[in-house]
């Protein structure tokens, strides 16, 4: 499993654009047949993505965990960004449609991937630390409300789906969701917001043949990195998140830390952004 350590807001701000994505970029996550995962020193948040194609894939548990086995202390949110497919937990098998998600909690020993008949099935995941266990549970696409936000004119109208949060489905820190577009609109996050409370990881995917350019760094002191389909993007405590697309695309969001109200953020107003 890959470590990210991060350098501080000065050295990002001046930083090549090879030396940016070396440390906030992730390509390459989706790999037919393979399990692959990053670990990231944002609040020891885990990466990956399973794209299992004839047989089942596990968690990995690299030496890098330190412990027996990969939710022995951890637990995980599990999101599906292709078609249907199953994820079995201990005995119990979840279908889970496209970007429907399962959290998983603290001590399951047993998850395991697997395709579905289209042979498409996606997975993505994000762990962070755990003390204490929450039910497995699955959240499905179609029972995730929410009223858009946004506005046409700013291109900017959109969905935030809230999967595991402090409102829905519990968990000891992770918190996430999966933001859609109206059609014509294409960005996201903006105004940005900081919140140093949480660090947070998007997967931009159904970007197709187009990209977004994903803007971070401090509100001052903006970069940028140009993101492709499937690819993740690291955000640190200090950094703005947010994207506009040349195209349609959706994304998913999470964060770990402290406080998991959803609106607690520092917003960063467009007049004041550099
Ligand atoms: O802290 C919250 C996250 O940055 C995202 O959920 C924001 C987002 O999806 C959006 O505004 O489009
Ligand atoms: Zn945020």
């Amino acid at each position: 499993m890959k470590l990210h350590y991060f350098p501080t807001p000065a050295q990002a701000n001046v930083m090549s654009t090879e030396e940016l994505r070396a440390h906030f970029h992730i390509g390459g996550l989706f790999q037919p047949g393979k399990v692959l995962a990053h670990y990231t020193d944002l609040d020891r948040m885990i990466v990956g993505a399973a794209l299992p194609t004839t047989a089942p894939l596990g968690l990995p548990h690299d030496k890098e965990l330190g412990t027996s086995f990969f939710l022995e202390r951890r637990e995980i949110g599990i999101l599906n960004v292709g078609a249907p497919g199953s994820v079995k937990v201990g005995g119990t098998k979840y279908e889970l449609g496209t970007l429907d998600c399962v959290y998983v909690g603290l001590g399951e020993k047993d998850v395991t991937f697997e395709n579905g008949a289209s042979g498409q099935a996606a997975f993505y995941f994000i762990s962070t630390p755990a003390h204490a266990k929450y039910p497995t549970t699955v959240v499905r696409k179609a029972d995730v409300s929410s009223d858009p936000i946004g506005d046409v004119t700013k291109a900017n109208r959109r969905r935030i789906l809230k999967y595991i949060h402090i409102d829905g489905v519990k968990s000891c820190q992770l918190v996430m969701g999966c933001t859609e577009f109206e059609p014509g609109s294409v960005w996201n996050t903006m105004p940005p917001h900081v919140h140093s409370r949480r660090t947070e990881i998007y997967l931009y995917f159904d970007v197709a043949d187009q990209m977004v350019v994903h803007l971070m760094g401090e509100p001052q002191k903006t970069r940028h990195i140009i993101m492709r389909d499937r690819e993740v993007v690291l955000s640190p405590a200090w950094s703005i998140h947010s994207g506009v697309g040349t195209g349609s695309y959706r994304f998913v969001w999470a964060m770990g830390g402290d406080n998991q109200v959803f609106s607690d953020m520092d917003a960063c107003p467009i007049a004041e952004l550099k």
